[in-house]
């Protein structure tokens, strides 16, 4: 019997963030273990014209939560959907829910955030630091808290090249910048936004860090613990391989791949390419959730959830089988056969994004314009470009994080429980996770039918006959006009005819001999 399955049965469970990537495979391990848990409340706000509850019917109907709705039938009972807002004072949550949350909850999974790198500076204070500090204020009013469990990022330092399982301080106070934030107009902050964030690469790395510190200063006597996963990619195993629903990290740029608009990136093919399935850090979060309640460590313990230190792939070897796996599962309606390679100086990278990416967005459009429609491929050029140049940060640098704490956890768990909330990602077997997550992205991301694929590498072979006739044609049109302008080329060209010529007649001589 799994001593942390267990531990959660009975239980009522606050989840921020649950309708998110990380939420929802949280929630869905955390039911499929533990379907006698008692009550989940998830914090929500209505979005896109939808109430809470269709947004958790979406989620439950979702394909992640079918082997839940077998082993847990009225896990729709067991999830309470508030309706709230982590940007508002007290999350703008009613007194009834707020008195409910206050006197039931036993644990606290802290998962919402705003991941955007460029998201405006007030904003990303607001969500990643301003709502963990009053998360953490309600958490003080839980006389049956037990844990409150906080997902930063294993980036939150990654101005330092050696991070250690443990807290830094920030240049300046997370206080003064909350309070900052609430005096200073857009105007001002957009100036001193890069002064602020000195050496980390943007907002989103830089709120996660006063985040942390946030944590620490203001913890009080609750058991916490921060976990740092590093770049979160689709599942490993559970509750199947290849599970991804948004377009973050590489996702993103696998679509851009796979449908032939990604020709180069500028990247170190040997930098570490440190991805860490989405399972495994629920894994580890839901082991550390035990811990923490159970062992109660005197200090405010950190966990890294990195692959690095411990099975390292690098970008070189995740391009290589990306495009290898893009062979035998194609995206269907490409727009160029995949194919993409890395740069890695400003020179070649402006030349790449010029000829590869630019000018056939320019020339499809003026393809489309001609036929009667909208061009539209510059602009989602241009957006391909300004996110690479978000990502070229981290795919040029290689990071080592400690992982002693999660490494000791991993000590602590009985053979069962290291099965059945496995983070031990030396059993990572990267090409074969690879191939999985192109897969997943093709089925969960762009809803592509497996029954598809002939005919998706049917338009692969159209496509690379027209990239050799357009090839061809454009040389022959380069050097039609060089022999008009050179009388050198023009004696190369009558040279190469008559030798080609000559051969050819003797060919056909020789073979009327042999007859
Ligand atoms: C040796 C030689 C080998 C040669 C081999 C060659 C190999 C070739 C390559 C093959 C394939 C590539 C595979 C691997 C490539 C490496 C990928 C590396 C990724 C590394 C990521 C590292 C991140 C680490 C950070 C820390 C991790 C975290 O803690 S948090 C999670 C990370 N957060 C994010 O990823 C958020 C990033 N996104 C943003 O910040 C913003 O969305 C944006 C700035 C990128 C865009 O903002 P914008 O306002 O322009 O657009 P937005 O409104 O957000 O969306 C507009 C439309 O664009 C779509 N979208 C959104 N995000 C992405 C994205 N990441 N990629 C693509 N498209 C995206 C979005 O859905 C919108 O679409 P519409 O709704 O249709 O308009
Ligand atoms: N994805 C990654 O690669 C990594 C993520 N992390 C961390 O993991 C955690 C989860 O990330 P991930 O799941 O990928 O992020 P997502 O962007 O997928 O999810 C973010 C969640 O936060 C919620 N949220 C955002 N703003 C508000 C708000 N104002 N009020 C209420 N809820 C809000 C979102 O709700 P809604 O659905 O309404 O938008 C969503 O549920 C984050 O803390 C992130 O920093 C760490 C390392 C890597």
């Amino acid at each position: 019997m799994s001593m942390i399955a267990a531990f959660y049965g009975g239980k009522s469970i606050l989840i921020t963030g649950a309708t998110g990537f990380m939420g929802k495979v949280l929630m869905e391990k955390l039911f499929r273990t533990s379907p006698d848990l008692k009550v989940v409340y998830i914090l929500v706000r209505p979005k896109q014209g939808q109430t809470l509850q269709q947004r958790v019917f979406q989620i439950l109907d979702s394909k992640l939560f079918e082997k839940v709705k077998e082993v847990c039938p009225n896990v729709h009972e067991k999830i309470r959907a508030i309706s709230a807002d982590l940007n508002q004072n007290d999350f703008a949550i009613s007194k009834e829910d707020m008195k409910e949350l206050l006197s039931h909850t036993n644990i606290i999974f802290h998962c919402a955030a705003t991941v955007r790198f460029d998201d405006h500076l007030r904003h990303a204070v607001q969500l990643n630091v301003t709502a963990t500090q009053q998360l953490l204020l309600m958490a003080s009013q839980m006389p049956k808290l037990e844990a409150f469990i906080h997902i930063s990022t294993a980036f939150s330092n990654c101005n330092l090249k050696h991070i250690d399982e443990v807290v830094y301080p920030c240049p300046v106070e997370p206080k003064k910048i909350i309070d900052s934030m609430e005096w200073l107009d857009d105007a001002i902050i957009d100036e001193i936004t890069p002064k602020l964030i000195g050496d980390w690469p943007n907002t989103y790395t830089y709120t996660k860090a006063l985040g942390e510190v946030v944590v620490q200063q203001e913890g009080g006597n609750l058991n916490i613990a921060i976990i740092r996963p590093s770049i979160m990619g689709a599942t490993w195993q559970e509750p199947f391989p290849g599970w991804v629903d948004n377009l973050n990290g590489p996702s993103g740029l696998i679509i851009a791949a796979g449908k032939g608009f990604l020709r180069s990136i500028r990247a170190t093919p040997m930098a570490v390419a440190d991805l860490i399935p989405a399972d495994t850090v629920v894994n580890l979060t839901l082991a550390v959730g035990w811990y923490t309640a159970v062992h109660r460590p005197k200090s405010t313990l950190v966990y890294h959830c990195t692959s690095g230190n411990l099975n390292p792939c690098n970008w070189g070897k995740m391009g290589l089988q990306v495009l290898a796996t893009f062979e035998k599962i194609p995206f269907e309606r490409a727009f160029r056969r995949p194919n993409a390679d890395f740069t890695t100086n400003n020179i070649t990278t402006h030349y790449w994004n010029a000829v590869s990416h630019r000018a056939p967005a320019i020339i499809y459009d003026f393809y489309l314009r001609l036929t009667g429609r909208k061009p539209r491929m510059t602009k989602l050029m241009n957006r391909l470009l300004r996110t690479l140049s978000m990502l070229e940060y981290f795919v040029n640098r290689s990071w080592e994080w400690s992982t002693y704490n999660t490494e000791m956890l991993m000590s602590e768990l009985s053979p069962e429980d290291q099965r059945v909330f496995n983070f031990d990602v030396r059993q990572l077997n990267w090409l074969e996770y690879i191939e999985n997550y192109v897969l997943g992205v093709k089925k969960y991301l762009l809803k592509e039918d497996m029954a598809g694929i002939p005919e998706a590498k049917q338009h692969l072979k159209r496509l690379r006959n027209i990239h050799y006739l357009f090839n061809t044609a454009l040389f022959l049109i380069a050097w039609r006009l060089l022999i008009a302008r050179s009388q050198v080329a023009r004696n190369v060209w009558f040279f190469i005819v008559s030798f080609c010529y000559k051969f050819l007649s003797y060919f056909r001589a020789s073979s009327t001999l042999n007859v």
